[in-house]
């Protein structure tokens, strides 16, 4: 056994030459909530395709809970317990949120047989739970149409819960989002990593500020540095790579 829910070894994805990725090493404990961070094109979605098996890398492995993830199919992956949150919200706009937490509360029965039966208790207490987990109680039996842009980004994550994962990859979670939904959804993921282990790629450093403990900096598809937010901010190559230039030297 392994206390590592992820490792990545000197990964390299390719196209046509260009390396996405570049030899890059990462590892990650289970149960942390690691905020991965870098400029336009440094590799961040590309990090989390070969995570899904979205892509494959041209060199190196990804062990998941110790398990080489090599040449398993994408949808093989997902069952194994890797979650991913895309940017935008993927909720069913014409049902209820209730019901669309019913159908992956009960994701073994078709669409139909879920909107049409009755969800056995256990199933009604997880939605129950989860309603209340992504703080939308009083919203549970309004139509997806009508949330706000957070609301349904909460109603995603709550979704992709309900599948258990181990692992949570969730891309920008608050981009577009009001100041008062950044940090509803900041506070979800904090609830959440009580029990989960995630990972969030985010550009907005407010939001970064307010949820981060470690952070992985990204770089031309290599790790630039990690460490705490106070850490990342302050380190001369991460201050060089985000203002594209060489910092002043405060001696002279
Ligand atoms: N399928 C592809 N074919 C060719 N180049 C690609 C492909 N996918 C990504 N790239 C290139 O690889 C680099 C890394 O892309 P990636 O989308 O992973 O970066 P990113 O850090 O997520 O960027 P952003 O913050 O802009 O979303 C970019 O230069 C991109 O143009």
């Amino acid at each position: 056994m392994t206390d590592k829910i992820l490792e990545i070894e000197n990964i390299t994805v390719s196209f046509d030459g260009f390396k996405a990725l570049n030899n890059l090493n990462f590892n990650m404990d289970a149960g942390e909530l690691r905020v991965i961070i870098g400029p336009n094109g440094a590799g961040k979605t590309t990090f989390l395709d070969i995570i899904t098996g979205k892509v494959q890398p041209t060199q190196g492995r990804v062990l998941f809970q110790g398990r080489n993830l090599r040449r398993i199919p994408e949808y093989k992956i997902a069952r194994l317990g890797i979650g991913r949150k895309f940017q935008t919200p993927r909720v069913y706009l014409n049902l209820t949120v209730r019901e669309n937490l019913d159908l992956v509360c009960n994701r073994n029965k078709n669409v139909l047989s879920t909107l049409f039966s009755r969800p056995s208790s256990s199933d009604r207490r997880n939605v129950a739970g989860l309603l209340e987990t992504i703080g939308l109680v009083a919203k549970a039996d309004l139509q997806a149409n009508l949330l706000s842009h957070g609301e349904k980004q909460r109603l995603e994550i709550g979704m992709l819960v309900a599948q258990s994962p181990d692992l949570l990859l969730v891309d920008e979670p608050v981009a577009g989002l009001t100041d008062e939904e950044t940090e509803n959804v900041g506070e979800l993921l904090l609830a959440l990593a009580e029990s989960h282990s995630i990972i969030v790629i985010e550009h907005d450093m407010e939001f970064v500020r307010q949820i981060a403990r470690k952070v992985t900096v990204l770089h031309e598809g290599s790790v630039l540095c990690e460490g705490s937010i106070e850490e990342v901010q302050n380190n001369p190559r991460v201050i060089e790579v985000y203002l594209g230039q060489t910092p002043e030297n405060p001696h002279q």
